[in-house]
């Protein structure tokens, strides 16, 4: 189920195809901080992960400051990390190309 917690093993794995994400101390998040050229870039990045995530009914929790975006992900029903915050990391990272 792609709402089911995933383990450690799984995590570490789905976690090792991906760049720039980090596992939280806790286990049950996982982070990125997003740098673009100027906050117009920065802003449409989220504008496009905004859509996604409603898409996906998945949603992110995040931080803007200026051309900084901080991500951090995870499934609150599931109180951890599932499939589904991987999908939106790979989302994400997709539409930083598409934001330049
Ligand atoms: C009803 C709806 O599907 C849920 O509330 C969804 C919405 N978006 C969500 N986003 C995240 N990150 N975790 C959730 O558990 C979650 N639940």
């Amino acid at each position: 189920m792609i709402r089911q917690k995933l383990d450690a093993a799984a995590i570490s794995t789905r976690l090792s195809e991906l760049q720039g994400w980090t596992l939280t101390d806790d286990g049950t998040s996982i982070e990125k901080h997003f740098v673009f050229r100027n906050f117009s870039e920065a802003f449409g990045f989220m504008t496009q992960c905004a859509l996604a995530a409603e898409k996906l009914d998945h949603h992110p929790e995040w931080s803007n400051v200026y051309r900084k975006v901080h991500v951090k992900l995870t499934t609150h029903s599931a109180d951890g990390l599932t499939e589904l915050d991987f999908q939106l990391a790979v989302l994400m990272d997709r539409a930083v190309r598409d934001a330049a």
